[in-house]
């Protein structure tokens, strides 16, 4: 199949994607719908031999299978021994999804009326404050326990009529003092949002945010709030059970929005627009299930993901919405795709034979247009690009501006996919009144090589609902380019040397130990940073 796929992309290595629209039907052939979204996939160099290689691939790495696994609550993290059941978070109420003959739904349903509660009473005013009703929320998490809610708040801020919301995610005390700095502590709550409600970051942050509350309030731990699975850990610091809302191990940080981890946003938006934006994951899940390899817009934006980075050898993948509120997406799927797939072992322990997934990057558009677009459209490397807008924006009486902002999304991977010809750019220069050597290497530079592969996701309106299908989009996308690469997309080993090395370099800054041991580099930066 690899070896298929690898002569097959030699095949088509010097066709210009362009020449592909010379089949009229090309457009509706490689893009799929579903509900109010379109996956354009037509500006890549896939043809039907190459797509159906791929679903073939999908198919032999055991993809329908793997896909029931999951959803019938095996546990698939082999190398931490659990099940993988973010969906049953966003499940409908009613259903029946076990782990091992045990249904998990009564549970998550009991959390999720909790959170509905405690997010209500919140949001009228019902709970108060040691200084009345709550004005502020301050969520401390780190990785999945923050980029998930705080990129969908921002996502959403045309329906957030709760408190404010802010998030507080790194360790350097600049963070937690600016956001601090301009809050009343008699009426903000502060959720403390971490799995294992053990993280470095987040314990420090919240002690931090204890003392604030302390200097102010006669019982800082009224209000504050546990988000966590050790509820055991969040009682030891002092949060009362009715305010712990818990959640199991088969929820991986970086898939926790859906459950107690996504409090804030509820907070913010209400628990109506939530259940919104959790039917709208739901009806994506039931589309991965059950939606054939051609029509699937997971299955699909995964196989494009992995022609371009396992078969045509591209290192990244650029995320471009051209939605400023999604302007933490590409953060947010930097943590889901490179947290998942960024690993050098199968699911057996031995070394992978192909590349891991790739280095995801990006920025919204049109601001990355005059930042690194440059690189995009003239570099030494190709960058898949992964374009994202809305039909319409939230702004009616700005739809000028929308208009403008569809126009350069468009234009953008219009151009990376024509480019420009050495023969136009001379016609450029020729028209300028430049003639000569200095017109040829003026018109040099002016070349676009275009041929630049780019995917658009299109969708009506960026609802709560829209946002819930987006991101299952992307979890299972990350999934099937695991299970084709053999890989287990759900554990996460790889950022645990760093925080041991953290852990034993304390005493050595402090100069309770020496640095003894340590490399010269690490112990000259030592001796730097102490002095
Ligand atoms: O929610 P926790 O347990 O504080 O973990 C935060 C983050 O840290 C990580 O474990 C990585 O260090 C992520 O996977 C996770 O989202």
């Amino acid at each position: 199949m690899w070896d298929e796929l690898h002569a097959l992309q030699s095949g088509v290595a010097d066709r210009r994607i362009q020449t592909l629209f010379d089949d009229p039907a090309r457009f509706y052939a490689f893009s799929a719908r579903f509900d109010g979204m379109l996956l354009d996939y037509s500006k890549t160099n896939i043809d039907d031999a190459i797509r159906a290689a791929l679903i073939a691939l999908a198919e032999a790495a055991g993809l329908p299978e793997a896909r029931a696994a999951m959803f019938g609550g095996e546990r698939i993290n082999r190398t931490e021994g659990r099940a993988v059941l973010h969906t049953a978070l966003r499940a409908p109420a009613g259903s029946v999804i076990e782990i091992g003959g045990e249904n998990v739904m009564p549970e998550v349903e009991e959390t999720r009326a909790r959170m509905a509660r405690f997010a209500t009473t919140l949001r009228s005013g019902a709970f108060k404050a040691q200084g009345g009703r709550v004005t502020d929320v301050v969520n401390i998490g780190i990785g999945g326990s923050d980029l998930g809610p705080a990129m969908a708040v921002a996502a959403l801020a045309p329906y957030h009529d709760g408190p404010r919301c802010h998030f507080v995610s790194n360790v350097d005390g600049a963070h937690i003092h600016d956001t601090l700095a301009g809050l009343n502590p008699e009426t903000t709550v502060v959720i403390v949002a971490s799995k294992t409600f053990a993280t470095v970051e987040t314990m420090t942050n919240a002690a931090t945010a204890r003392d604030w509350m302390a200097a102010s309030v006669a019982d800082p731990g009224a209000q504050f709030v546990a988000l966590s699975s050790a509820e055991d850990r969040a009682a030891e610091f002092g949060i009362a059970p009715e305010r712990v809302f818990g959640f199991a191990d088969w929820v991986g940080g970086r898939y926790s929005v859906w459950g107690p981890i996504g409090l804030s946003l509820m907070i913010a938006i209400g628990p109506d627009e939530f259940s919104a934006f959790l039917d709208g994951a739901a009806a994506m899940d039931a589309h991965f299930r059950d939606a054939p390899p051609e029509e699937n817009l997971p299955v699909l934006l995964a196989l494009t993901g992995i022609w371009h980075r396992q078969i045509c050898g591209y290192p990244s993948r650029a995320v471009l919405p051209y939605d400023q509120r999604l302007a933490l997406l590409p953060a947010y799927l930097q943590q889901l795709e490179m947290e998942s797939n960024g690993k050098r072992v199968a699911m057996d322990g031995a070394d992978l034979t192909r590349p891991s997934g790739p280095i995801v990057w990006g920025a919204p558009g049109t601001n990355g247009q005059h930042a690194f677009y440059q690189l995009l459209h003239q570099g030494t490397d190709i960058v898949p690009c992964e374009f994202m807008i809305a039909a319409e924006g939230h702004e009616p009486s700005l739809a000028h501006h929308h208009a403008l902002l569809v126009a350069n999304c468009l234009a953008q991977s219009e151009a990376l996919m024509k480019g420009r010809p050495l023969e136009s750019a001379r016609a450029i220069m020729a028209a300028k009144g430049v003639h000569g050597d200095e017109a040829e290497i003026q018109a040099r530079h002016r070349v676009f090589p275009g041929n630049r592969p780019s995917t658009t996701l299109a969708y009506d309106r960026l609802t709560p609902r829209r946002l819930g299908q987006i991101i299952a989009l992307y979890e299972h996308r990350v999934f099937v380019e695991g299970v084709i690469l053999g890989i287990n997309s759900f554990d996460q080993w790889g950022v645990e040397l760093g925080k041991e090395l953290a852990t034993a370099l304390g005493p050595v800054l402090s100069g309770d130990e020496d640095a003894e041991g340590k490399d010269g580099s690490t112990a000259g930066l030592v001796t730097f940073l102490r002095r």
